[in-house]
């Protein structure tokens, strides 16, 4: 069995496969490191024999979580790293280094699942685009606020703006126009997400006309559907990359 973490800024994602046939024996989402030991040890017949990683967090702390993976459960863990070039997609950014991992992790993923030119929007504590030509040049991309940070800036920055989680989520339940501040908030903030993924589909269709396959992935990709009506919503993307990065027998 293979532990597969995928670490962003706000929860690590996880799973447990089996390495023969790739089927998922469990996983989850979970906001610290001690959740994490937690719930992957909580899981019935565990016997881990490797572990591999994907990281947007500092050194520091990716560090220390590998050596508290390693402790609680003897595996190494193989961290993916940057490179230049992979699986027939170029990296585009200026310094290739530079280029957060989740987004890289995630265009390997789409360009392999697509064959083709892809864009890939991952709507995570950020939103992020990215797009991979058909020959599997990586073109660059977009990094915006994600919904969780919107709410966040707005809640923070203003001194009406107050609601509690519930009433966020029954707000959701319609985007008409707001008739109280967490419906206007919480609409408002959906409508944004809606509008980046529509510029970029919008980028994709003026360098390719049709040609090409919109990923979505990340917690609120299922709030920016309906924008995209021909996307395949993939929340696994990144694990995807991450396998064709960190092979393990
Ligand atoms: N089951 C869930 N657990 C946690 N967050 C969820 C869940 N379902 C949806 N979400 C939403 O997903 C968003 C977080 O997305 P995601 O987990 O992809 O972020 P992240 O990986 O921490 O961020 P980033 O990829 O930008 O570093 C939050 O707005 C959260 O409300
Ligand atoms: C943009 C985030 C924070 C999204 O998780 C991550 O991909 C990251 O830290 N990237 C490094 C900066 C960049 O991609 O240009
Ligand atoms: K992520």
């Amino acid at each position: 069995m293979i532990l597969e973490l995928d670490c962003g800024n706000s929860f690590i994602k996880w799973r447990v496969i089996h390495a023969a046939d790739c089927t998922i024996n469990g996983g989850g989402i979970v906001d610290s490191d001690q959740a994490l030991v937690a719930a992957v040890a909580g899981l019935s017949s565990l016997s881990l024999t490797g572990c591999r990683m994907v990281s947007v967090r500092s050194e520091e702390e990716t560090s220390s979580l590998c050596a508290l993976i390693q402790a609680s459960f003897g595996v190494e863990v193989n961290v993916a790293q940057p490179v230049q070039e992979m699986a027939g997609v170029r990296n585009g950014y200026d310094d290739y280094q530079r280029l957060g991992m989740d987004r890289w992790l995630g265009a390997l993923g789409a360009y392999h699942l697509a064959g083709r030119a892809c864009l890939v929007i991952d709507f995570g504590t950020a939103a992020k685009a990215d797009f991979v030509a058909a020959n599997g040049e990586h073109l660059g991309g977009y990094i915006c606020p994600g919904m969780p940070l919107m709410r966040s800036q707005l809640r923070t920055h203003t001194r009406r703006i107050r609601y509690d989680d519930a009433s966020a989520e029954r707000a959701l339940s319609s985007l008409a126009p707001g008739r109280s501040t967490v419906e206007a908030v919480e609409r408002g903030c959906v409508l944004m997400l809606q509008g980046f993924a529509r510029t970029q589909i919008e980028q994709a269709r003026a360098m390719w006309g049709e040609d090409f396959t919109v990923f979505l992935t990340g917690g609120d990709a299922p709030l920016v559907q309906e924008a995209a009506p021909k996307a395949r919503i993939v929340p696994d993307l990144v694990f995807v990359g991450l396998a064709m990065a960190c092979p393990l027998n």
